[in-house]
């Protein structure tokens, strides 16, 4: 089972995920769409990789915002995981901001 992460550690994960912050037992983060379906689009992605990975971020959608929040459910809070998968969703994002400029 992922062990929980220290403070310090989450921290140190949080100097490289600048659009994330811890909220609780969650790593969080929002990131604004072009459109609403360009929102559902990385809703999809993020589907995908989180399936191949068994590990799910909850995912909010309010028109073309989405918040994202990070934790593992099992260890009930911050794990290397919740930081892999911010990590794969920012990698998304930075896809479909290059595709909407
Ligand atoms: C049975 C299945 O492997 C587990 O329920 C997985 C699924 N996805 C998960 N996602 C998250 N975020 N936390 C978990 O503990 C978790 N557990």
């Amino acid at each position: 089972m992922a062990e929980l992460l220290s403070d310090d550690q989450v921290a140190q994960a949080l100097t490289k995920l600048e659009s994330w912050q811890q909220n609780g037992a969650a790593l969080t983060r929002s990131a604004e769409l072009a459109s609403f379906p360009q929102a559902i689009a990385v809703v999809n992605r993020i589907a995908e990789i989180a399936e191949n990975n068994n590990h799910h971020p909850d995912m909010q959608i309010s028109w073309r915002t989405v918040v994202f929040r990070c934790s593992t459910h099992s260890a009930g809070g911050i794990t290397a995981l919740d930081v892999s998968l911010a990590e794969e969703i920012d990698g998304v994002l930075e896809v479909f901001a290059q595709t909407s400029e």
